[in-house]
């Protein structure tokens, strides 16, 4: 089964299209937890606990991971996402050439999605789409201001970079295991890359925090029924400035299943 029909049954199973931003940023962390062993583990754990009712999947993003406890943190908290039954999209945006490549590609084997950055095209993809069970996100048109900075110019060709990569990743997705992230606050080229390419899940970052269109997300995020709109601070930190212990997690919990009944409004 590929990743996109696991996640498929995913999304029927508990009728949700979130994504469960874990971006544990350590100045951030509740009191409750900064005293653990690991305290992003310990914030993960719990996190969890609050919210996988209402997880299509969990978005780990490598930044908040890349130091000795930190990896620690993040194997500890895939392999008890995956005991709940949630699938784990690590956002490491990786690209590098062949053989450094094929060694980014070895974390694949320890989750089951991952963000990839075409910038240095398809050779630097290729141990990645390899992974004929894994799933393999390319960035296409980004959440950030900048994001139009390069993806939005205009080839000789008369298509814009972010309409090549795709095309590109269309052609790439010989195995369905291919899918694009498209920001929730570029919401006309969600609708333009939808049309292009009917056929390719998308996650849809930049909901909450970054205040992007929830309606257009969903309208053009899902190919098939399946794709992911993400949210990372607005849930997690949804307890921030609350009463502190359990209500904190209570908080995000109530967070994941708000977003929920807003997407669901819309599919
Ligand atoms: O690849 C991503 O997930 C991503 C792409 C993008 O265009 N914009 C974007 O915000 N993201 C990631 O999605 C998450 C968004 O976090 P919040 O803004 O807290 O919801 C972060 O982990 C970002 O790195």
């Amino acid at each position: 089964m590929t990743f996109f029909e696991e996640l498929g049954e995913r999304i029927s199973e508990i009728d949700s299209i979130v994504s469960v931003g874990l971006d544990p940023d350590p100045s951030r962390l509740p009191e409750s937890v900064r005293d653990a062993d690991l305290p992003r583990w310990a914030f993960n754990r719990r996190i969890i606990d609050a919210t996988h009712e209402h997880a299509a999947c969990y978005k780990p993003n490598a930044a908040f991971y890349e130091d000795s406890d930190g990896w620690r943190a993040l194997r500890e908290t895939v392999a008890y996402a995956h005991g709940k039954g949630v699938p784990v999209l690590l956002d490491a945006k990786r690209g590098d050439i062949g053989n450094t490549a094929r060694q980014y590609a070895t974390v694949l084997d320890e989750v089951d999605a991952i963000t990839v950055n075409p910038y240095l095209g398809g050779d630097a993809l290729q141990p990645f789409l390899d992974r004929e069970d894994k799933g393999i996100i390319v960035l296409c048109r980004t959440s950030n201001a900048g994001g139009s900075d390069l993806q939005d110019l205009e080839l000789a060709s008369g298509e814009t970079v972010y309409e090549r990569v795709a095309d590109l990743a269309d052609a790439w997705n010989t195995d369905d295991n291919v899918g694009l992230v498209v920001g929730a606050t570029a919401p006309e080229e969600l609708e333009a890359i939808r049309e292009q390419v009917p056929d390719l899940p998308f996650l849809v970052p930049g909901v909450g925090a970054q205040g992007g269109d929830k309606e257009a997300a969903v309208e053009y995020g899902l190919a098939d029924g399946v794709g992911l709109v993400n949210s990372s601070r607005g849930i997690i930190f949804a307890g921030e400035g609350g009463p502190g212990g359990e209500e904190f997690f209570r908080a995000a919990g109530a967070a994941a299943r708000e977003l929920k009944t807003d997407l669901n409004r819309y599919r």
